[in-house]
């Protein structure tokens, strides 16, 4: 069994009694895009937030051979673990190469980081022409789009060798071609890690998922490609509510195929 394989077993968060994920089993393969989707609060951040250590959980969450549940966060990086946030977290006053030369050095260690260097690590390089950043190497970060912001948090994410990347809401007030953009990002990461994408956009998430998970009350409702969780009527209740299950009104939501 490949050691890229991120397995959760009964993985649970309770915030003083309220069960906010609530034993969930859920495996993701390497080279697999899966999307977790969900009506809001139904613990997909918090699921996010325990697989990288920044909430205690009890369970398991089985990655490269530990597992994370009960590990302090800077381990849980440096087993390859890494994660973007709903909001960009770049340095805006440094350039784009700055951002991603810095990110890599937290992995590298501040020694290396302190020796002059006059050429850019070649992982940076290789990130920047990944994220599609290369001709904005030198661009201060605070002046990017929105977009250009999130794809330089996944290089900071890429620099830091994570084999498995969770992003939260990546296209969140994008326009559609850096949606577009951000799909194609996307699937060139997932063709050689494992990739956990959490998103609201339902447009997105049918045109790049290659497998989704339903989470609903912090508990999975449903998991399978795209045409099969559209097509369940229980996602199809907890997005439009019982009573409400016109093949119209779900095909609005959801898209064809509910
Ligand atoms: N630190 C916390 N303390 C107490 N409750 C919390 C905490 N973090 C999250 N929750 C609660 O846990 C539930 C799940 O929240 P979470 O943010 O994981 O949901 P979500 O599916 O990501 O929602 P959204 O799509 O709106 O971002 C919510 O009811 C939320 O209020």
């Amino acid at each position: 069994m490949n050691a890229d394989y991120l397995e959760l077993t009964n993985l649970t968060v309770s915030f003083d009694g309220f069960v906010a994920v609530d034993r969930v089993n859920m495996s993701v393969l390497p080279g697999d895009l899966r999307f977790l989707i969900g009506p809001n609060g139904a613990g997909k951040t918090t699921l996010i937030d325990a697989v990288s250590g920044l909430v205690p959980a009890t369970g398991t969450a089985r990655w490269a051979g530990e597992n994370l549940v009960g590990r302090k966060v800077h381990r849980i990086a440096r087993l390859g673990v890494g994660r973007t946030f709903q909001t960009a977290t770049v340095f805006e006053e440094l350039t784009v190469a700055q951002n991603l030369d810095i990110a890599a050095g937290a992995r590298r260690g501040l020694l290396t980081l302190a020796r002059r260097r006059t050429s850019l690590p070649e992982v940076v390089v290789k990130a920047m022409e990944t994220i599609g950043l290369t001709d904005l190497a030198d661009a201060l970060a605070g002046t990017l789009s929105h977009g250009q912001k999130q794809w330089l948090e996944i290089g900071m994410v890429l620099v830091q060798d994570a084999r498995l990347i969770m992003l939260d809401e990546p296209v969140a007030g994008m326009s559609a071609e850096e949606k577009d953009e951000t799909g194609r990002l996307l699937q060139r990461i997932a063709a050689d890690l494992t990739v956990v994408v959490v998103e609201h956009d339902m447009d997105f998430m049918r045109a790049f998922a290659t497998s989704v998970t339903v989470l609903h009350a912090g508990k999975v409702l449903a998991e399978g490609s795209v045409a099969q969780v559209q097509a369940d009527p229980r996602v199809q209740e907890v997005y439009l509510g019982p009573g409400e299950h016109s093949k119209a009104v779900a095909e609005a939501v959801l898209g064809e195929g509910a």
